[in-house]
């Protein structure tokens, strides 16, 4: 039989948030009564010293079951995992005997097909059940949402010097128009004022076209500069789509999320979830549209503290993986309404480590979603994969995937290592702070942070074996100005935004250039320029170093001597000089590509549960 919750959901007529009348009128019809009757139950919490003590217990309770978890999981997927390496060299093997008889040049370019090959043969990206039926849609989800009439007016040939005006490169069917400004994408008067405030005035170039894209129902793939307001782009669609399910029928307990944004950090997702929350209260000021509920989903925090959100009807989850994994196999909370996947850093979400997880994650779905992903870097070959997965998707690319951000004037030093550290002491003289310093090595984390403190400087450190409390401490204290340097590991601090970062140094040299542009992406954020300064010296890999040299020419920067002397060995062979496919990387190819190598190594690593994502 129909619950009577259900009965009462069919019974009643929508009204919809864009209204969409061939005026182009669209006001909001406010929900402030219905809001107010749901404020007024606001759970109460005692402080009892006893409940303190327990919730604290469960929390630690919570977390050994989340490692155990995880520590099971990591067993799994290695089990399952064959590297893309592995395959290839099978064929390889076969193949040894013909290949004595080619040349050098013809010979690599095999062994690049065989591994392309052995990417492009990846299950696609779909929940296994959807797979198993063969579900496929062909179709993208529908929105209420449409442009303005002047816009929706506007010929194919202005949209496309509109585009080229922002420098956006777009492709697929269908393609939604590219919008200017706030207010003719519809975005509610409440929050074009707020972000006024916060100084975003106008869209950004990945905003001005991915926005119209995501409000429009379009699966998608976003590439842009690291800093160019990616966040904004994903969470308004998601942001408007729950205020409409909302104003169809309030959310009551256990209904609920609308949609989720996954983040590969924890650290990334707090950050998104803050932003989620900043927006979505400044449209409730004044009750101008209902209270939206989001629920932070991560690892090391105790579900216990959020339990006032999950006791109401949720309409945004920001999560990481293992973390989002656990609830909806506890049935904390379904995915039975949810229709919006978002993955930030997605090719790193879609990588090989997280690949399952995903899949995973997909499974909890119960209807068609509109998926999409986002990232400063996007390989070639990634984008093919990932396009697969979607729904007649939309890429929107700002500027080549993988490419630097202009903003940021790049420079290359040669440091001897036992110099470093003095070196690191002169080169903070070069701006005021904020700073950040970076490191791939833990360690030397912990070493650059004490030897700064030695010497007077305030700085905190953040890596993957700080605890929770610790790396919540460290990125406050720096956001709010009390300290003024950060050192942090590569992978503990993908994402994060600060504010003004002036200079960032990195101390070594990541292997893989995408960390690079990650890295360097830190500063030279929302129109600003910042300044990067990169040591390398005889330790940093000879094609680290050449991916560095045609990045920096590509970005118009100086090329320093000692990085102009590497000689491309490709170009000798008499090789194909195109960017790596894998990694986007443009001074190697796929059979030489340290992300590869690293994803191999990582994948041996968690066979003997040693792997050190610090993810979630
Ligand atoms: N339209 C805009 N105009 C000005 N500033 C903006 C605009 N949109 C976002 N910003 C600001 O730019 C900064 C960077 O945005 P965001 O963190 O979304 O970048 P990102 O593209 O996700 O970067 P990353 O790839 O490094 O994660 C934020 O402080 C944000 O408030």
């Amino acid at each position: 039989m129909e619950s009577p919750q259900k009965r009462r959901r069919v019974e009643r007529s929508p009204s919809p948030v864009w209204k969409i009348d061939d005026n182009d009128d669209f006001t909001y019809v406010p929900v402030a009564q219905r809001k107010q009757a749901k404020l007024a139950k606001l759970t109460s919490w005692g402080t009892g010293s006893d409940k303190e003590k327990a919730a604290r217990q469960q929390q630690e309770q919570e977390e050994r079951e989340d490692e155990e978890r995880e520590e099971e999981r990591r067993k799994e997927k290695a089990r399952k995992e064959r590297t893309l390496l592995m395959e290839a060299q099978e064929v390889h093997t076969k193949k040894a005997a013909e290949d004595s008889k080619k040349t050098e040049a013809e010979k690599a370019e095999e062994q690049d097909a065989e591994i392309l090959a052995a990417i492009a043969s990846r299950r696609k990206l779909a929940s296994d059940l959807e797979l198993a039926k063969g579900v496929q849609y062909t179709e993208s989800l529908k929105t209420s949402w449409r442009p303005p009439r002047f816009i929706r007016e506007r010929s194919d040939e202005e949209h496309r010097k509109l585009r080229e005006k922002y420098h956006i490169i777009v492709e697929g069917q269908d393609l939604p128009p590219p919008i200017e400004n706030f207010t003719d994408m519809k975005v509610p008067e409440i929050l074009v004022k707020f972000l006024r405030s916060k100084r975003i005035t106008m869209p950004t170039p990945i905003q001005l076209q991915g926005i119209p894209t995501a409000f429009s129902g379009r699966d998608m793939i976003g590439i842009a500069f690291t800093g160019s307001g990616k966040t904004l782009a994903f969470c308004l669609p998601l942001i408007m789509l729950a205020l409409e399910q909302e104003a169809k029928l309030p959310f009551i307990r256990g209904e609920g999320p609308v949609g989720i944004v996954l983040c590969p950090s924890r650290e990334l997702a707090t950050q998104t979830y803050e932003n989620v929350l900043t927006w979505t209260a400044a449209l409730a000021k004044d009750g101008a549209y209902p209270q939206l509920n989001t629920l932070l989903c991560i690892g090391g925090i105790s579900m216990g503290e959020q339990s006032h959100v999950l006791n109401k009807g949720l309409h945004i989850v920001v999560a990481t993986p293992g973390r989002l994994i656990d609830m909806l196999e506890k049935k904390r909370f379904t995915f039975d309404n949810c229709k919006y996947l978002c993955m930030d850093e997605a090719d790193r979400m879609i990588d090989l480590g997280f690949e399952e997880d995903v899949r995973n994650i997909m499974s909890f779905f119960k209807r068609q979603r509109q998926t999409l992903l986002f990232s400063a870097t996007m390989p070639r070959k990634i984008q093919d994969f990932a396009q697969q997965s979607l729904v007649k998707p939309v890429l929107v690319n700002v500027g080549r995937a993988g490419a630097a951000n202009l903003d940021v004037l790049q420079v290359v030093e040669y440091v001897k290592q036992e110099a470093k550290m003095v070196y690191l002491l002169e080169c903070l003289q070069k701006t005021p702070p904020p700073v950040i310093v970076f490191s791939e090595n833990k360690n030397e984390v912990d070493d650059i942070q004490e030897y700064l403190l030695l010497k007077g400087v305030e700085a905190v450190a953040i890596h993957g074996s700080k605890t929770q409390e610790e790396r919540q401490y460290a990125i406050k204290s720096f956001k709010s100005g009390a300290k003024d340097v950060m050192v942090a590991s590569g992978v503990a601090s993908k994402g994060l935004d600060f504010n003004d970062i002036q200079h960032v140094i990195i101390f070594s040299m990541p292997k893989e250039i995408e960390d690079y542009v990650h890295q360097i992406g830190r500063t030279g954020r929302s129109g600003k320029t910042g300044i990067a300064t990169t040591f390398v010296n005889m330790n940093t890999p000879e094609q680290t170093l050449l991916d560095l040299k045609y990045l920096l020419i590509e970005a118009g920067q100086k090329v320093p001597p000692f990085l102009q002397s590497i000689e491309d060995p490709r170009a000798a062979q008499g090789g194909s000089l195109k960017g790596c496919p894998v990694c986007g990387g443009l001074g190697h190819g796929i059979s030489n590509c340290p992300k590869l190598e690293d994803t191999q190594r990582r994948q041996m690593a968690s066979h003997h549960g040693a792997d050190d994502r610090g993810g979630y």
